[in-house]
């Protein structure tokens, strides 16, 4: 569903992203952890096609990104840190008005129907959106994946500065798409989360994947000590 092949990324003298390898089967939640700069964002935008790679490919349900742009992006849907809505319409204008915008048109009680299943109370379905707190704005481009029928989901640090229901709520429905068959790549500093919902996961360090492992490698292990690790590791080494 999500696959990169010796994906590679450089900015003049910087490589963000160095021949990562890496596949998102359908079903499955693939976590991509790693510090300040590791080059997370850097492989959600080659994925989203809003970069360019230097070498390498990424695929979306067997397509190129770089040469098929237009129809690989139908098959996703991206949830960044913030979900920006337009603050003076409402949850069920700003998702009638995305989706079809996106060419998936929905009205009336599918609408409803869409924020209704990812939890946004029924009282916040026609308030204003600029009054929604983060993880409402996350519902509504949660309904927007779902309305869109997107294969695969970019999460880029979507629980960041939600509080533990919150993100609690947003991983089980995150969980329930994946259930129908979606791909889902998050990008997270939240390691708490990445245990709780990954069925793979993936530690990167200046644009190297330097650790990946099944939910089941990691059975008595603690993500945090295996995480440090592996970037205290990598860095030694570049230095070497
Ligand atoms: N447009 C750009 N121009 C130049 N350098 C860039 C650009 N985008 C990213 N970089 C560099 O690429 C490297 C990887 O950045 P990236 O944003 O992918 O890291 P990240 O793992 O997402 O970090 P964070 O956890 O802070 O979001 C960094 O060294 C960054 O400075």
């Amino acid at each position: 569903m999500l696959r990169a092949e010796g994906l590679t990324k450089r900015y003049g003298e910087v490589e963000a992203l160095a021949g990562l390898e890496l596949e998102v089967r359908p079903g499955e939640v693939y976590c991509l952890l790693g510090p300040n700069g590791a080059g997370k964002s850097t492989t959600m935008n080659l994925f989203l096609g809003f970069a360019a790679p230097t070498a390498g490919r990424a695929w979306v349900c067997g397509l190129d990104v770089q040469h098929h742009l237009i129809e690989s992006k139908r098959h996703l849907a991206y949830i960044p840190e913030q979900v920006h809505l337009y603050p003076h319409l409402s949850g069920a204008e700003n998702l009638e008005y995305f989706a079809g915008l996106g060419g998936s048109a929905v009205s009336g009680p599918e609408v409803a129907a869409l924020l209704e299943r990812v939890g946004l109370p029924a009282a916040a379905h026609h308030r204003r959106s600029g009054e929604y707190s983060k993880g409402m704005r996350q519902k509504v481009g949660l309904a927007l994946a779902v309305a869109k029928r997107a294969r695969a989901l970019l999460l880029d640090e979507p629980t960041s500065g939600l509080d533990p229901r919150a993100s609690f709520e947003f991983s089980r429905l995150v969980r329930s798409m994946c259930d129908e068959g979606v791909a889902v790549l998050m990008a997270t500093h939240d390691l708490f989360r990445a245990r709780d919902l990954a069925n793979r996961i993936g530690i990167m360090s200046a644009g190297r994947l330097v650790w990946e492992g099944g939910s089941g490698d990691l059975a008595g292990e603690d993500l945090e000590r295996v995480y440090l690790e592996h970037v205290r590791r990598a860095a030694e080494e570049a230095a070497a």
